[in-house]
């Protein structure tokens, strides 16, 4: 027999032709590769968008948009709206048969890391991926690659330019919120519909002169240049808490068109050097945020040198070791206004606790308006009353005739307060002369003194009755929406519930005595 046909010849000829085989598959495909990189490189431009840039939102909306992009093969599912509930969202909402997801949860769908989708823009051929990082110390960092055969640059500005268009289309409705990241970048976390600003009731003109003013404040660049004056404004919004003051800056920033970043003061790993550079990122136009500017420190914000005691505390982590040394009232204050200091921006800080602000920090130059917002008055609670129960679009409602007949005079709101009231006060009647009466209602009080039948014949008449029995400064806004939640679809039972409501607040000692007056620096 032919000993090069042996049955063991013959398997290493196989053995060896296999793995021949494998080794020219092999570097074929190296082959393959290179020759594909090279002409991708030589060919293509790449464009890539990292999580952290506000592009990667324009981008991930923008491809939203493409029946491509959520038609792959192998896809991830996200409720991620990238900020955004309208537009965009709208098809991710979609189901393929045309019903919609749910309203509260909509999910969204995107091919997986590392797929390809392709498709045609604009007579381009366009390949876009989705990548994540891995192993570096931006372990799991997004980045969106697209790679547009042909090296025009017409159209990657042409790109840009749709992308960021139709994200303004979507977003026109939405306020966005930043944050910032332990990396000291700006991370968009949020996007709410705009609160329209008749939704937020505080005393006449307070709202609408705060309005005016940042508007004048952002059409006056050269108004400012031309004096030398530094261009930036700062709001100063105190008082007690559930009073409206963050609602009101959400409100106008959506009145304006602007974008909120917000800047957690007591936030780990913040210090003076960073917040100096999280503040000179900031956007040209934009609404920076410091919510209770004072609790970025244990105790009051002072000029005192940060202490070594931990008991003294002026400071995040003071003693602990671990966390940086925090912001100092220096620091901030360089960060408000030095040289290096953001232009252009509206600043609003927000505190409960005024007194305990450092002059330096509250001085015209950083803190140029001081707003005042109190318990409720009794204009707000019959305001609050009435946009509560109106049906439909409140903003249709008609204004209180104030002007002409004022069911309360400024005067009234303050005198009618707690300090003139008490439980059992029989300053305010539930009946009064000029509501009529035509329905029984079981009251849930069981004082023999409350009639039973009554009813006033508008909304508006039954506004001003459960104003008539809130004194004015007594509760916040916040209270007295949570108790209207309680009644959500009966007025009637909020107006009979009032006095015990009130009563029960007195009881437990929750009179907060009036201590305002409005400041305008
Ligand atoms: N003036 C107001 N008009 C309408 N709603 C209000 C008003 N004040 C408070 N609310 C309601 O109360 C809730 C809390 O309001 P918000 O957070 O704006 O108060 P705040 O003054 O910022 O409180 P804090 O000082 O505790 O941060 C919100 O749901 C808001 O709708």
């Amino acid at each position: 027999m032919d000993p090069f046909l042996t049955a063991d010849v013959l398997s290493d000829w196989l053995k060896l032709i296999l793995i021949s085989n494998f080794l020219n598959a092999q570097v074929l495909w190296l082959v393959f590769s290179y020759v594909w990189t090279t002409l991708i490189r030589r060919f293509c431009t790449t464009v890539e968008f990292d999580e952290f840039d506000s592009t990667f939102s324009w981008i991930n909306v923008w491809l939203a948009q493409r029946p491509e992009w959520y038609t792959a093969r192998d896809l991830s599912i996200t409720t991620r709206s990238f900020g955004l509930e309208t537009g965009a969202s709208r098809q991710y909402g979609e189901y393929h048969d045309g019903s919609r997801c749910s309203e509260d949860l909509k999910v969204r769908k995107q091919p997986s890391f590392f797929v390809t989708a392709s498709f045609w823009y604009k007579g381009h051929y366009l390949r876009a991926t989705r990548t994540r990082s891995q192993g570096t110390a931006h372990v799991g960092l997004q980045t969106l690659k697209i790679q547009i055969y042909g090296h025009n640059p017409k159209v990657v500005d042409g790109l840009l330019a749709d992308a960021e268009r139709c994200w303004k289309e979507a977003k026109s409705e939405q306020v966005t919120i930043y944050s910032s990241t332990t990396m000291n970048q700006w991370h968009q976390v949020a996007s709410r519909p705009k609160r329209p600003l008749h939704s937020i009731i505080l005393d006449r003109g307070i709202k609408e002169d705060l309005l005016s003013d940042a508007r004048t404040f952002l059409g006056s660049r050269s108004w400012y240049s031309e004096r030398g004056i530094p261009f930036r404004r700062g709001y100063l919004l105190y008082g007690v808490p559930g009073s409206g003051k963050t609602s009101l800056i959400h409100s106008l920033a959506g009145e304006l068109g602007l974008d909120v970043y917000m800047i957690s003061l007591s936030r780990a790993g913040l210090d003076d050097s960073t917040l100096q550079e999280l503040i000179s990122y900031l956007p040209e136009r934009c609404i920076a945020l410091m919510e209770d500017i004072d609790a970025a420190f244990h105790h009051d914000v002072n000029r005192e040198p940060p202490s070594a005691d931990p008991s003294h505390g002026s400071f995040p982590g003071a003693g602990t070791g671990v966390r940086s040394r925090g912001v100092t009232l220096s620091g901030l204050l360089n960060a408000i206004d030095g040289v290096a200091a953001h232009e252009g921006r509206l600043l609003f800080a927000t505190t409960n606790h005024y007194e305990s602000l450092d002059p330096a920090l509250r001085r015209p130059g950083r803190m140029d308006r001081h707003i005042e917002f109190k318990l409720a008055s009794r204009y707000q609670v019959k305001e609050m009353f009435r946009r509560f129960y109106a049906s439909g679009n409140s903003a249709s409602l008609p204004l209180c005739p104030e002007k002409s007949a004022p069911l309360y005079t400024d005067e009234e709101t303050e005198t009618n307060s707690v300090e003139n009231w008490s439980p059992n006060s029989t300053a305010v009647s539930l009946i009064d002369g000029d509501v009529p009466i035509s329905r029984t209602v079981s009251s849930e009080s069981s004082d023999p003194d409350q009639p039973e039948v009554w009813q006033p014949i508008s909304l508006y008449e039954q506004a001003r009755k459960f104003a008539s029995l809130v004194p004015g400064r007594f509760i916040s806004m916040a209270e007295l929406q949570g108790y209207l939640m309680l009644h959500r679809s009966d007025p009637l039972s909020a107006i009979a519930g009032a006095r015990r409501f009130i009563a029960d607040k007195g009881n437990r000692g929750e009179l907060i005595p009036d201590r305002v007056s409005s400041k305008v620096v």
